[in-house]
């Protein structure tokens, strides 16, 4: 049977974390004697140089076709200026939005052999292992009325979420927490906002229908702190789209580096894989991104959409060797240090299938 892939490089590192994927992609198909057709569509900046468009239609025909679709990044300074109709990241959120991906899942560990490359103390960060399922296509991303008063002086967003809303991402996070620890942190900010407390209701509704999965609720301010204290204390935490998109990037940093964490958004038809990081415009063109991230995607790719979990497993444990034998980017190593390259961590990784 052969699988297909819609592949979105995107602007910055994008295509060079997206090469890296594919080097170990092919691995797996030789390991496994599968065969991955791939095909390759612009997306943001280079979207918008060549097509005039941050998300053209083709590129939207393909991704809404019911395939997994893998995206680098994208992100570019150039275009920073733009009105947010016309943003690259207004692309971003019309390409989840179009592909109606909800549930956005965000997995941070601690890896063996990167103990001194977090801030934190290895004994407090060692055995991480959580999930963040992230809300992606609602709250303030997405709330109207939004904009800025024609005099300039104000602005404003709204924070809205309805009952289904929650309901379908939370869904998400108990069918994990029950398949993983059994239990579940609920993130929100109920002590303020109606928008939490209505997220809270409904999430203690639906634990009736979950009574093997013990719930939890922290306000998102103390779990902030608490990531950092005690990350290994935490299993699936479910949040809303704000919140999960700060709290991912606090994990990344728990892990090492934003670069090493990959993403699965899920919805009720498509699902899109990408790293969290951005397109890290200072470290483009340089082959010296850490490629982790996307090629973890690509593992997820194999879990959520192609029922592969050895494959995932493999791709997950050649990662893994790869990083405890001391390979390891630039982004975590000491200044001075000799890094692997982006290009040759994928290889090693390939390898090691
Ligand atoms: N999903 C996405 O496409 C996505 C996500 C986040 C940011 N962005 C966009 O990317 C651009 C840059 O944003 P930013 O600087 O806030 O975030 P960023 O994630 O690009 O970079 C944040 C920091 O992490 C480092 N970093 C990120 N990925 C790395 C990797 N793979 N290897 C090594 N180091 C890595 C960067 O060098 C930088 O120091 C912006 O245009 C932003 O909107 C896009
Ligand atoms: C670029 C931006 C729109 C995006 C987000 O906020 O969702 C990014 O930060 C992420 O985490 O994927
Ligand atoms: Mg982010």
């Amino acid at each position: 049977m052969t699988r297909s892939l819609v592949l979105l490089p995107g602007d910055g590192i994008g295509p060079e974390v997206v090469a890296a994927a594919e080097v170990v992609l092919q691995a797996v198909c030789r390991k496994f004697s599968h065969q991955v057709e791939t095909r390759s569509f612009t997306i943001g900046g280079a979207a918008l140089r060549a097509k005039q468009s941050v998300y053209p239609d083709e590129t939207r025909a393909a991704c809404t076709a019911g395939e997994p679709v893998l995206l680098g990044a994208v992100g570019d300074p150039a275009f920073d200026h733009l009105p947010r109709e016309q943003k690259i990241e207004t692309g971003l959120l019309a390409l989840r939005f179009s592909m109606g991906v909800y549930a956005n899942l965000r997995p941070a560990r601690a890896w063996e052999g990167l103990e001194d490359a977090t801030p934190f103390k290895p004994q407090r960060t060692a055995g991480t292992d959580l999930i963040i399922v992230r809300e992606l296509l609602g709250g303030l991303y997405f709330g109207e009325p939004r904009g800025i008063a024609s005099d300039g002086q104000s602005a404003y967003n709204t924070m809205k979420y309805s009952v289904g809303e929650v309901q379908r991402v939370a869904r998400v996070a108990f069918l994990l927490a029950r398949s993983r620890s059994k239990r579940l942190l609920s993130v929100d900010k109920a002590n303020v906002l109606e928008t939490s407390q209505l997220w809270r209701r409904t999430v203690n509704a639906m634990a009736a229908e979950y009574p093997d999965v013990a719930l939890e609720h922290q306000y998102v301010d103390a779990f902030a702190m608490n990531l950092a204290l005690n990350p290994t204390r935490y299993d699936v935490v479910l949040t809303e789209n704000l919140f999960g998109d700060i709290l991912s990037d606090e994990a990344g940093a728990v892990s090492g580096s934003l670069g090493l964490l990959p993403s699965a958004s899920l919805g009720d038809g498509g699902a899109l894989y990408e790293p969290v990081h951005g397109s890290a415009p200072t470290l483009a063109g340089r082959d010296v991104a850490n490629p982790a991230g996307a090629i973890g995607s690509l593992a997820l790719v194999f879990r959520h959409s192609w029922k592969g979990e050895d494959e995932a497993r493999a791709i997950e444990s050649a990662l893994a060797r790869t990083i405890r034998e001391g390979h390891r980017t630039a982004d975590l190593v000491a200044p001075g240090q000799k890094a692997t390259s982006c290009s040759q961590f994928a290889r090693l990784v390939a390898e090691r299938i």
